[in-house]
């Protein structure tokens, strides 16, 4: 078979394939409207009130006849473009009184709109945030999203994913099967103990792992019956929550030890045995837990960590055009000074990336390894990080800095920031603190004395009040020439005389929809470090030398879609390279080897789900 016919034949596949999964009580969505049409085991009121058959009153007059559905919907049927715009009137109908921008007063309500659009209509709700991504990413992604968390008690509506929790221990295996897709491709769970920077959420973190999801199926082309948010409630800590009697979760606090580990572990086996294939993002666990889960599980299940992996990938690309912006060669990325505030999950995952991403360019040897840990210096809650911090994490030991370095700086243990800054004079400042205003006045001042030509500032905590600044801030002290970006989105800032400070996004949502969609496609095994590697490298290489040199070191979230693909293709390319691929439906290990990088691009565009109505037809069971 040629390598065409055997592409065309995937794509073929792809969509018998989705129309062999109706034979379930699913539905299938297909990439192009004349094609075959899907099969309904329900009528009536029924296929109204199910979010994957509804159209509302997209339905046809025929439809209508064939599905009992006449007089149950106003007489006039309107076309999908008609029902998008009566939905974004009533959508603006909030801006009148809003202000723009991540601090939209509004956003609560525009959420619950789309939620409820959501629930009804999942077709036409994928359609509107795809279409209008820029928009409403901060809406139903960061910060909303975190507001959605804080106030989930009072937003519950109509439940969306599972949820395991500690009294199901036993049980995990057969509730697995109360879920009603036959597939599942895109897990993203939680145990809701670090919501973006808002500390222990309980239960109510669901929100985050439906947020994510939403980029998955928006961003990645995930299909969106085949994704499922899951929230492994094991208690909270947060006594706020213990003491409300509106609270949705288990009112005790947080299992721990071994109690903790076997949940998860029941949770783990429970959806592999289910769905085999599946691949689990791990969200917002609390740094204790983090890394040990991600150890426990990441040579036996396809699963990552977004805040650990996925955040230290889009770090690295943001470090990577920080050095461009400069007019630097790449090759000068070692010699870059690097202060992180905060040594959590997200800090030391990115210390820890980074480094052996500049290791890799010195040579990829010991000595280069051992080298590139004298780049960082890393403070957190009690100052800089020595060697002679009492009860050391031992995940933080490695970049703890000598006694003798330090002390030649004039620094010792404890050290504050603006110490750090005042002393070391970093190319980069990296805050991921969740502590909003931590880069104060006197830190930016004294960033001014930095060794680089352009002083990069992220300020990468979420949501909007835990940046470590704002662009305003940087801008105003540093000058135009700095580089600034934040995990949260802010708007470019005016710096007069027609020149403009540019805020870039740098938010993990630029990997982890790719790092997914390649792995499936790839049916990698494991999420190894070299794929991480190729998705960070793919999204700095998508940055042209242009904007870099304008200070634009991330891409505009309108082309998250594309470049979604690239950091797929990317990811496959590596599995494969690395042998971890053993292909995805009709594609097997061989035909995917021999794909080049234009084909497997084109294999990743013809997995991609877009949201357009197939046609229906009623069968009975
Ligand atoms: N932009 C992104 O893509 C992205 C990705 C992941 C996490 N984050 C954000 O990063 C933040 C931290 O996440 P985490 O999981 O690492 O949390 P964490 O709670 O595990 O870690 C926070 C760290 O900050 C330190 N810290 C607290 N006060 C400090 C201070 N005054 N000065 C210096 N350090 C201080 C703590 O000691 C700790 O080491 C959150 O706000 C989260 O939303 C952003
Ligand atoms: O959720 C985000 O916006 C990024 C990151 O995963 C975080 O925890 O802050
Ligand atoms: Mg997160």
């Amino acid at each position: 078979m040629t390598l065409s016919s055997s592409l065309r034949r995937s794509s073929l596949v792809h969509r018998l394939g989705s129309v062999a999964a109706q034979a379930g009580p699913s539905r299938p969505f297909t990439t192009s409207e004349g094609s075959r049409p899907s099969i309904v085991h329900k009528r009536s009121l029924d296929i109204l009130h199910d979010p994957w058959f509804n159209k509302g009153t997209a339905f046809s007059m025929t439809e209508r006849d064939r599905l009992d559905l006449r007089g149950l919907l106003p007489p006039n049927v309107m076309t999908t473009q008609q029902q998008i715009d009566r939905f974004m009137v009533d959508l603006k109908r909030f801006e009148l009184h809003a202000r723009d921008g991540p601090s939209d007063t509004n956003a609560l309500a525009k959420w619950r709109i789309l939620n409820r659009l959501h629930d009804r209509n999942e077709t036409m709700y994928y359609k509107v945030l795809i279409d209008n991504i820029e928009e409403y990413a901060p809406i139903v992604y960061t910060p909303t999203v975190g507001l959605v968390c804080q106030n989930y008690s009072g937003l519950f509506r109509r439940p969306r994913g599972m949820y395991f929790s500690a009294e199901d221990r036993g049980e995990m295996m057969s509730m697995v099967y109360n879920w009603p897709a036959e597939q599942v491709d895109m897990i993203v769970v939680t145990d809701g103990s670090r919501i973006l920077g808002l500390g222990d959420l309980g239960v109510q973190g669901i929100g985050i792992s439906i947020g994510k999801l939403d980029l998955y199926v928006a961003a990645a082309g995930i299909n969106p019956q085949r994704v499922l948010p899951v929230m492994v409630d094991v208690g909270t800590n947060n006594e706020k929550l213990l003491k409300d009697p509106l609270y949705l979760g288990l009112q005790q606090h947080r299992l721990d030890g071994e109690d903790y580990l076997s949940v998860i572990d029941e949770f783990m086996e429970a959806v592999f045995t289910r769905w085999p294939h599946v691949i689990v993002q791990f969200e917002d666990f609390q740094s204790k837990w983090a890394f040990k889960l991600l150890q426990r599980y990441r040579n036996t299940y396809r699963m990552f960590n977004d805040d650990v992996q996925g955040t230290a990938g889009v770090a690295i690309a943001g470090l990577l055009g920080a050095v461009r912006a400069q007019g630097r060669p790449i090759i000068d990325f070692p010699k870059q000074k690097i202060v992180v505030a905060g040594a959590g999950s997200a800090g030391l995952g990115v210390v820890n990336a980074t480094r052996k991403t500049m290791a890799r360019m010195l040579g990829n040897n010991e000595s280069a390894f051992a080298s590139a840990r004298s780049q960082f210096w890393l403070v957190d809650a009690k100052g800089l990080i020595t060697e002679e911090r009492p009860d050391i994490d031992p995940d933080a030991l490695p970049f703890a800095r000598k006694l003798r370095d330090v002390a030649h700086q004039g620094l010792r243990e404890g050290a504050s920031l603006v110490e750090v800054v005042s002393k070391v004079k970093p190319d980069v400042l990296l805050g991921l603190s969740a502590v909003g205003g931590l880069f104060s006045k006197e830190v930016l001042e004294a960033l001014k004395h930095s060794s680089s030509t352009r002083p990069a500032v992220f300020a990468m905590s979420n949501p909007t009040k835990n940046a470590e600044c704002t662009p305003e801030e940087a801008f105003s002290i540093l000058g135009e020439n700095a580089i600034f970006a934040s995990g949260s989105p802010f708007s470019d800032v005016n710096l007069g005389d027609g020149k403009i400070g540019h805020c870039n996004q740098g938010n993990n949502m630029y990997l982890f929809p790719g790092i997914g969609l390649g792995t499936l496609l790839s049916g990698a095994r494991v999420v190894s470090d070299g794929m991480l590697q190729a998705a960070a490298e793919c999204l700095a290489a998508y940055m042209k030398e242009e904007e870099v040199l304008k200070g634009i070191v991330y891409p505009s979230i309108s082309s998250i879609r594309d470049i979604t693909k690239e950091v797929a293709t990317a990811v496959i390319r590596e599995a494969v390279a690395e042998d971890l691929a053993e292909g995805y439906r009709d594609m097997d290990a061989q035909e995917l080897q021999r794909l080049d990088k234009e084909e497997t691009l084109e294999y990743v565009k013809n997995n991609m789900w877009s949201p357009v109505y197939p046609t229906l037809v009623y069968r009975k069971d």
